[in-house]
């Protein structure tokens, strides 16, 4: 091995999306001759732009996705190496390229991301979407499909039963209501209308920079094939890219083959069963898998007893950590969820190996007000300050635990409404230790406070509210609100002037 390595760097980062060029954005500008190679699965990089901090721990940006050579030309003395980590080796601190390259590093940081956690992998009539090329291809397929079933019940369940039209959508969520990683029944009863209606006819304008998609490359196929190759989930047929983030779907037409403008009806508490093709279907000797009528490619039999056909089925079922090449040989103490896991300087298990972003699952004692959720926000504040601490560390500098992590915050859209979660929005881990305080005008905003020990410890504003600022204060400062009851959202009192 060591005959093979080219070059050793002070610092390596392997992942080129919002965790690893954030990560070496903070190095380079901490120690800007600092030998700092970047190595990347794909030919783009994901770039934070406009950052704009709206409040304490609030934070909004745009982001865009650009050739590598952008951030090369930003840092002189970067290293930019484009093929996919192949292993990883702790003991001799190297890395291995798949076209077969040895890089040394001393300080190493993983930010791999992560990758659809796919149902039924295997079968080509089932899609998930991660990054450009994935998106590429779902659009690909919705331009000719009449149905489709979505399963699923976060994020981008979300997005997609809101954003496609021209096509008949079956929705199969495993809850009670919608949307379950983001909201409680209540605020998914103020947003289910937003499904029945149209949507509006001019979108409110898209601040952020909208993700173009090429046309396919001639002679692409537009059939299904059972090679995931023709399909790859990624930049090259089996490389990951970047994943998508705010907004992805603003460039992209997701318009089906129908005139309809929008149908999306809601299976409530059911999985998957099997997902059978018409021949199989047809050779089932079970009666209950007859579908309802006509004749589609893919049939899908929920765990209610329901049977759909339809063109294809989104797989919209979380995401994976990709630690995949970088466990084998290796002794990294792995989380539940699958994570890379790190301290409270993004340290793993491995010497010298720092980890963010998606692949990595946040293992130290968390403020009581915060968790880890993959996203966006999160995967820049881990990059950033991983970058940080790896500088901390060659400097031999002190560094806390950054206050970014004191308060989860995240500042989204869901059904064309704002939508902004702080804390312990959902009373995640707080037992029946909670009080929900909520206001709701239909079809304009919906507020719930969550409210332990007469302390807010988190809130979910849906609509244009103006109270995250105050309600980011009122728990950050875990006043006592027992006196105000609740006043707190009684809509005739200007809360900010009452807290001032
Ligand atoms: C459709 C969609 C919509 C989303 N919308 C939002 C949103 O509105 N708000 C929000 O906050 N979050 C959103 N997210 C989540 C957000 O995009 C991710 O949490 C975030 O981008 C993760 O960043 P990351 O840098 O950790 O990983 P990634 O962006 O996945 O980047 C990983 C990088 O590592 C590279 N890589 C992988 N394996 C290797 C290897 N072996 N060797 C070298 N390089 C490798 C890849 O090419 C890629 O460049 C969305 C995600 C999706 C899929
Ligand atoms: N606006 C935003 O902030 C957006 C953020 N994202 C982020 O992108 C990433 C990917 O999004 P997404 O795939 O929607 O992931 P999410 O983690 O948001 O949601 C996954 C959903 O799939 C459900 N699920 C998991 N396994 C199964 C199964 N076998 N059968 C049925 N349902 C299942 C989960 O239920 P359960 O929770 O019960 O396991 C959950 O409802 C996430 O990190 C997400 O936060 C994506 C789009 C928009």
């Amino acid at each position: 091995m060591a005959e093979r390595q080219e070059k050793t760097f002070k610092f390596v980062i392997v992942g080129g999306g919002i965790a690893g060029v954030t990560c070496v954005e903070q190095l380079t500008s901490q120690i800007p001759s600092g030998d700092v190679a970047l190595i990347t699965a794909g030919p783009h990089i994901k770039a934070v732009t406009n950052y704009k901090q709206v409040s304490k721990t609030l934070e909004e940006f745009d982001v865009e996705e650009k050739p590598s050579s952008v951030l090369e030309e930003k840092f002189p003395d970067l290293t930019v190496i484009h093929s996919a980590v192949k292993s990883l080796h702790t003991e001799t601190h190297s890395v291995e390229t798949a076209d077969g390259r040895v890089f040394g590093y001393e300080k190493l940081c993983i930010c791999s991301g992560g990758r659809p956690n796919l149902l039924m992998k295997e079968n080509p009539y089932v899609l998930g979407i991660r990054d450009t090329d994935s998106a590429q291809e779902f659009q690909k397929h919705l331009c000719k499909a009449k149905r489709i079933v979505v399963v699923g019940n976060g994020g981008i369940a979300l997005e997609l039963v809101y954003e496609v039209e021209g096509c008949e959508v079956i929705w199969a969520v495993k809850d009670k209501a919608i949307g379950n990683t983001f909201f409680d029944a209540g605020a998914a009863q103020f947003l289910i209308p937003s499904l029945e209606a149209d949507k509006p006819e001019v979108a409110a304008p898209c601040k952020r920079t909208r993700y173009t998609t090429e046309e396919p490359a001639p002679g692409a196929s537009q059939t299904f094939t059972a090679d995931r190759s023709s399909r790859g989930h990624g930049s090259g047929p089996t490389e990951p890219g970047s994943a998508l983030g705010p907004d992805w779907h603003e460039g992209i037409a997701l318009r089906g083959a129908q005139q309809v403008s929008r149908r999306v009806s809601v299976e409530y508490q059911c999985e998957v069963e099997k997902i059978l093709t018409s021949e199989e279907l047809l050779n089932s000797p079970q009666q209950t898998l007859r579908p309802e009528s006509g004749s589609w490619p893919v049939y899908i039999q929920l765990t209610n007893g329901k049977t759909f056909g339809c063109d294809f089925v989104v797989s919209a079922t979380g995401v994976v950590p990709n630690t995949e090449p970088f466990l084998h040989g290796n002794n990294f103490s792995v989380a539940n969820d699958g994570g890379l896991q790190v301290d409270d300087h993004m340290m793993t298990s491995e010497p010298d190996v720092y980890a963010a972003g998606d692949v990595c699952t946040a293992c130290w004692k968390h403020s009581p007000l915060w968790q880890q959720m993959r996203l966006w926000t999160q995967a820049r504040q881990m990059g950033w300050y991983a970058g940080r601490c790896m500088a901390a560390e060659v400097l031999s500098e002190p560094i806390e635990l950054d206050f970014c992590f004191e308060l989860f915050s995240h500042i989204t859209k869901f059904f064309n409404y704002k939508v902004v979660l702080l804390g312990k929005f959902n009373g995640q881990g707080l037992g029946p230790d909670q009080e929900l305080l909520v206001r709701c005008t239909k079809g304009q905003e919906y507020v719930k406070v969550v409210v332990s020990g007469g302390r807010m410890v988190g809130a979910v504003l849906i609509g244009e509210t103006d109270l995250e600022e105050t309600f980011e204060n009122l728990i950050l400062n875990q006043m006592d609100l027992t006196p105000y009851g609740e006043e707190l959202l009684n809509p005739n009192i200007d809360i900010e002037d009452y807290f001032d």
